[in-house]
């Protein structure tokens, strides 16, 4: 379980999330939505621990986060804005290098299998560097799923990737959330959201303003307009 108690985060004299409190349990998916500045990233960081909250408690089955410790990154897989990718290293060479650092076991086995699993197998021996946008989100995607993370906090996942890959980390995702693993999805696009997610919650200004189960049957529209309404205030 994964929760965050009461968060409070201020930036200079700025205050983005306001008394913030989620709980996540295993094979939860849930889906942040919100117009653009409303914190979503920024409590992505505090939930992986890359920044620490202004007050409240982010506590791992129990356990308080204080700071990105080794067993934390482990746990938790967080796909970010950056890919944290070297661009000399081939795609193989990088899984490698991100294995190696998390002691992950039959780094060339597990590396191989996440590579056909993104579609970049046939790619894995040429430098990233030449790479596509996609293609590095591919591979990104790859890398956090390196670990085996219980909990996997993807930052807009399916940004730059063409309709393949969005299906095939669809794919990735539901997989892994039918063995438990929990998920939390920041996304812009909805037709995703409503794909992956069973729950989701509105942050607006720093607040969560909504916090509802996707009702699959109604579709995409009427969950555009329920958005449009809940950030509106109307
Ligand atoms: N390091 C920082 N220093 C100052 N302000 C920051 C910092 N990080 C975030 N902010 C501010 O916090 C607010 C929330 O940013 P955040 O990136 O969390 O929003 P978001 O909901 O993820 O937005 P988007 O949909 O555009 O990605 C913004 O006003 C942003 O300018």
């Amino acid at each position: 379980m994964l929760e965050l108690k009461e968060i409070t985060k201020i930036i200079g004299d700025k205050i983005i999330l306001r008394n913030f409190s989620l709980a996540l349990a295993p094979g939860e998916s849930v889906a942040v939505i919100g117009p653009n500045g409303a914190g979503k990233s920024t409590f992505f960081k505090l939930a992986a621990g890359l920044m620490q909250p202004t007050s409240g408690e982010i506590l791992l089955n129990g356990e308080q986060i204080k700071k990105k410790t080794h067993l934390l990154k482990k746990r938790i897989g967080y796909l970010g804005h950056e890919s944290f990718l070297y661009s000399a290293l081939t795609p193989l060479e990088n899984l490698r290098f991100y294995g190696k650092l998390y002691k992950v076991k039959n780094i060339e086995e597990k590396g191989m299998e996440l590579l056909k699993a993104v579609g970049l197998h046939y790619f894995k021996d040429i430098p990233i560097r030449s790479f596509s946008r996609g293609m590095i989100q591919r591979l990104a995607i790859a890398r956090v799923l390196l670990t085996e993370p219980d909990f996997l906090l993807l930052d807009e996942p399916h940004t730059g990737l063409d309709q393949e890959a969005v299906s095939l980390l669809n794919l990735l995702i539901k997989e892994r959330q039918e063995k438990g693993i929990a998920i939390l999805l920041i996304s812009h696009d909805f037709e995703q959201v409503i794909q992956v997610c069973e729950r989701v919650l509105i942050l607006n200004k720093g607040r969560v303003v909504e916090d509802k189960s996707i009702d699959h049957q109604r579709g995409l529209m009427p969950f555009k307009n329920w958005y449009e309404a809940a950030v509106s205030g109307k």
